[in-house]
């Protein structure tokens, strides 16, 4: 079950496999959001086409729609979406937090308002399984709460010591053997509050560890600081998750702190705004200039816009408000970053991670004040 297995190193940065019930992955890896069971706009076919692995879907939003029960009837995500995996859900708290709904957080677990009809949910430690294990995925995340920024150091302090409780409830809760739960480390931007929750989590030994609570709106260099201290003390044997991070220079700087797997709804979300990710920067296909080039969004890219259409085509559609546009944006995107961790994943097998990082780096900023 599981078995990673690093295959190179590069520094900290390391190339990895391991086993899922749905099939083998490669790390470093970035995993395309579906949270409602669809990664926006993009089919599964095209998920598997451009190179995405794991698939990530929200236990929050399925639970309120359409319902667990309706998705195991399924067998589980897999066959509800006909992605067929591996997934990744996670255990809801973020969401609740984030959504700010009306919400009461007691050491029982978290009462909340549904955004859809407002009516009353309740989320715990052993529910966040239960539905997790309903849903079917293949890596299930531990019922932890993500700290809102800023926020009190005693207040962190506080919830990460609840989160490790939590986390020990749902592994004594948890049934199926062929799900993997990964807990989440804690502790804010704080050293010491992070030390306390790896302390108090790296004895669960659990198939893998996330790096909660970040990219929550701390400044780069906080939140890299706190990646930087946490990730150099998580077992270099077993998968390091940044999650909800990020923007291409949050991976190419997260893989060269030891991180493997990176989750972020960047890449759709900017793409359905009209923004195309390249080497040179982010590339505004809304204003004027795209209209008139005859070229492709990125000439280095293989994904389908890029093989088929012009930046002219596409300036137009978003003008004409055609959704192939936010498809098609939303695609290159995705295949953007899983390039970008194919050509990380290559520089750590020949072992020349930092020279590929900068040069990429250089490139990418050159453009940017
Ligand atoms: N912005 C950072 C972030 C994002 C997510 C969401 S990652 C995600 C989103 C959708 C589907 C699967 C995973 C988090 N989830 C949990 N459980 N804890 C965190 O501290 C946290 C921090």
């Amino acid at each position: 079950m599981f078995d990673f297995q690093i295959t190179a190193q590069s520094g900290r940065a390391r190339t990895a496999t391991f086993v899922t019930p749905r099939g083998t992955v490669q790390t470093p890896m970035f995993m395309p959001v579906g949270t409602q069971g669809t990664v926006k706009g993009i089919s599964p076919q095209e998920l598997t086409d451009i190179g995405s692995q794991i698939v990530l879907a929200n236990t929050y939003h399925l639970l309120l729609r359409p319902g667990p029960e309706l998705v195991a009837a399924h067998g589980g995500l897999p066959g509800f979406t006909a992605y067929p995996g591996p997934f990744l859900t996670d255990s809801g708290g973020f969401q609740v937090m984030s959504l700010g709904h009306m919400r009461r957080i007691t050491e029982e677990g978290v009462t909340f308002k549904s955004h859809l009809d407002g009516s009353s949910v309740y989320l715990s430690p052993e529910r966040s399984v239960e539905v997790q294990q309903a849903l079917g995925a293949d890596i299930i995340m531990a019922f932890d709460e993500c700290p809102p920024y800023p926020a009190e150091r005693e207040y962190i302090q506080a919830s990460l010591e609840r989160t490790v409780r939590w986390l020990e409830r749902c592994l004594t809760f948890k049934s199926r053997e062929d799900q993997a739960l990964f807990s989440i480390v804690q502790g804010g931007v704080h050293a010491d509050l992070r030390q306390q929750s790896l302390d108090a989590t790296l004895p669960f030994a659990t198939p893998g560890f996330a790096i909660g609570g970040l990219a929550v709106g701390e400044g780069k260099t906080e939140m890299y600081e706190a990646v930087d201290y946490t990730a150099a003390r998580l077992p270099s044997g077993k998968p390091r998750y940044l999650m909800g991070v990020g923007h291409p220079e949050d991976l190419v700087a997260g893989i060269a702190l030891g991180v493997d797997m990176f989750d972020c709804v960047y890449p759709t979300r900017t793409g359905r705004f009209g923004y195309a990710l390249t080497d040179d920067g982010r590339v505004n296909m809304n204003s004027s200039a795209p209209r008139s080039d005859l070229g492709p969004i990125d000439p280095e890219c293989d994904c389908y816009a890029c093989r088929h259409y012009t930046r002219a085509y596409l300036a137009h559609l978003i003008r004409a408000e055609e959704m192939l546009a936010p498809r098609m944006l939303s695609l290159h995107n995705l295949r953007y970053l899983h390039r970008l961790v194919e050509r990380a994943r290559a520089a750590i097998r020949e072992d020349r991670y930092a020279e590929w990082a900068i040069c990429w780096a250089e490139r990418y900023f050159k453009g940017k004040n």
